[in-house]
């Protein structure tokens, strides 16, 4: 039999959390990245219970642990992009974005999960503080949803205008080279809106909204399509634009599995065979 290698592959890392019911986290990371033929390598912060009602139970890495994960993929397998997802606390916070420094990861995109779907917050003061001052000057993109585009500008977000205000806000006063602020959490017409600022241009990023209750996953998604398309070598407006249309379509491919909120469908052209 012919054995055919293939040589060149582009390399994606994942600092984030496992999701047991395995529909955001590590998880969607890895499947998005497979999705887009980037192979998927990973750096687990923490493990929850899990599943598509909510988080029962959360368990922290040790921050080297974290570390040594980073280190054994940059060492050996290269990093052409990364993205970090749950990061937990102010400890692996911290030593991530070390590590990041060090090792010179590029095309760092941070999802900076801090609020639950319910609006809860998920990570303490202190680590938002370290989040802010060591992570987010090291992204070239930051993608905060609505809550936490809140927590990170104290802007009160209910509208368009209110998103714009804190995409601006958050390149000015946070150092990041480009922000999207999400708008899967607003209500309305603005609902399934993002808003893009680079400090040059202000874009609203909008596909068709998709009526569907099972959205568990689309900003662990949407972070992960765009890292996988920075690690194939698109320019960054490019990436975004291209993840958005992925999870609007894996949006209507939604799985209706358990109880909640379901996930998005990862590999939705798989389906129509
Ligand atoms: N119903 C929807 N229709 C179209 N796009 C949507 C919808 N819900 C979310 N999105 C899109 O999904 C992406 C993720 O945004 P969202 O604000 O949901 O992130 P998140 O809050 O981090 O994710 P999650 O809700 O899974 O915690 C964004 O591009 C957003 O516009
Ligand atoms: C382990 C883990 N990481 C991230 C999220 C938020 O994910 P999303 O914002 O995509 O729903 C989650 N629920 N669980």
């Amino acid at each position: 039999m012919d054995v055919t290698k293939v040589s060149r592959v582009p390399v994606a890392l994942t600092i984030a959390g496992s999701d047991s019911g395995g529909g955001a986290g590590i998880q969607a990371d890895l499947r998005t990245f497979a999705f887009h033929c980037v192979h998927g390598t990973s750096a687990v912060t923490c493990i929850t219970a899990q599943n598509t009602l909510g988080v029962t139970r959360v368990d922290a890495m040790p921050p080297e642990a974290v570390v040594a994960q980073i280190q054994a993929v940059a060492e050996d397998i290269g990093v052409q992009a990364a993205k970090t997802g749950m990061l937990l606390n102010k400890e692996i916070i911290g030593a991530v974005a070390k590590q990041v420094e060090l090792l010179q990861i590029e095309n760092l995109v941070v999802d900076p999960v801090m609020v639950s779907r319910a609006g809860a917050q998920l990570i303490d003061d202190e680590a938002v503080k370290i989040l802010r001052e060591t992570l987010l000057p090291l992204a070239v993109l930051v993608t905060p949803n609505r809550y936490e585009a809140q927590i990170l500008t104290g802007i009160e977000i209910n509208s368009l205008l209110e998103m714009k205000l804190a995409a601006e806000y958050i390149h000015q006063h946070l150092a990041v080279k480009a922000v999207l602020v999400k708008g899967g959490g607003m209500t309305g017409l603005e609902r399934g809106t993002d808003v893009w600022f680079d400090g040059e241009t202000l874009e609203i990023i909008t596909t068709q909204q998709v009526d569907t209750k099972n959205t568990h996953g689309t900003g662990c998604t949407l972070a992960a399509a765009i890292t996988a398309n920075l690690a194939r070598g698109e320019n960054l407006f490019t990436a975004v634009q291209k993840a958005k249309d992925y999870v609007t379509v894996a949006l209507t491919y939604a799985l209706d599995i358990g109880k909640g909120t379901g996930p998005v469908g990862h590999f939705y052209p798989l389906l129509q065979i």
